[in-house]
């Protein structure tokens, strides 16, 4: 165990936080590493919805690019960032057991959603699962990490924001006054981090596969699937999430129209080891239940 395993992070303090715990782990089981924090172009470009930059994994292509140049030899995401295609040479190498999943609305006290609510997301999945529940709300963006965001928050006059718990959580910064989702279907993957490696680079593989948990990296891999089946590499408002419950993956995944009227779902249930292939089946029900034309209409309307 002579080689230092060089960790690769973005320097957000949620990244720092998933990468540092990443580096604790690989040095409890004996091996020497290093923190590298690479600046993100996922934090500095604030201007647009991310959807209208039109670039997959923004949060993830800087690490690709150090990892690929050898500048560094693992990198630790938010696997809900992750495109569902990694890039050439770059393999999966550990996830690690899941946090909370859900997310929770922020708000400044008790809201009357009775009331013309206005709420803070920058996700078309959040907005269109809002909207869809509460037709009268209105929506607006909001960018930037987890501290900027809480903080406009803070100076805004808006019923609340939408946040994923898991993120406030690591970084200890979830406020007191907040609500669980629990209706709210999260991101494929939401509370789940995931390290990369160099297919080619054995010994990170082989140390990053001690951190590896089986349940997450199933649930994941079958949440993914779906998003992967319907998405065809564009930013659509999807959730996933997948759960074992006593040795059978239950799975719930939901395709919305932006604005949040047409709902396609499904919801089922297969015993763990026939799993495989689950995700992409779930898909194509999505797709037939009229999930094929609704994904056409939504890719021109966001082409715009
Ligand atoms: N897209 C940003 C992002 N990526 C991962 C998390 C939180 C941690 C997680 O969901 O795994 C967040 C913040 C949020 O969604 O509020």
């Amino acid at each position: 165990m002579s080689k230092t395993i060089r960790i690769g992070t973005r320097d957000s303090e949620l990244a720092l936080w998933q990468a540092k715990t990443v580096q604790k782990q690989l040095e409890d089981h004996g091996y020497t590493t290093e923190l590298v924090p690479v600046k993100s172009t996922g934090d500095l470009i604030l201007d647009k919805p991310l959807y209208e930059l039109g670039i997959t994994g923004i949060f993830t292509k800087t690490l690709d690019v150090a990892m690929l140049n050898g500048t560094v030899d693992i990198a630790v995401h938010s696997m809900k960032d992750v495109p569902t295609a990694l890039p050439i040479g770059i393999v999966q190498a550990a996830v690690l057991p899941r946090a909370e999943t859900e997310d929770i609305l922020v708000h400044k006290g008790a809201p009357d959603y009775k009331q013309a609510c206005t709420i803070a997301t920058g996700s078309l999945r959040r907005q269109a699962q809002w909207l869809n529940r509460y037709p009268n709300h209105k929506t607006t963006d909001i960018r930037g990490n987890v501290n900027t965001r809480l903080q406009k928050l803070e100076e805004s006059d808006w019923t609340g924001a939408i946040f994923a718990k898991a993120g406030l959580k690591r970084i200890n910064v979830l406020p007191e006054n907040y609500e669980v989702l629990d209706w709210m279907i999260p991101a494929p993957a939401q509370g789940a981090m995931l390290v990369v490696a160099m297919e080619e680079d054995a010994f990170s593989k082989e140390a990053c596969a001690k951190l590896n948990d089986r349940t997450t990296a199933l649930c994941t891999h079958i949440e993914r699937e779906f998003l992967r089946t319907l998405e065809g590499g564009c930013t659509a408002p999807i959730g996933a999430l997948a759960q074992e419950i006593d040795g059978a993956i239950r799975f719930k995944g939901v395709l919305f129209s932006l604005d949040g009227a047409t709902k396609i779902e499904v919801e089922q249930v297969v015993s763990t080891e026939n799993a495989l292939g689950f995700g992409t089946d779930c898909a194509l029900e999505v797709l037939d239940n009229g999930g094929r034309a609704l994904m056409k209409e939504i890719k021109s309307s966001l082409k715009k």
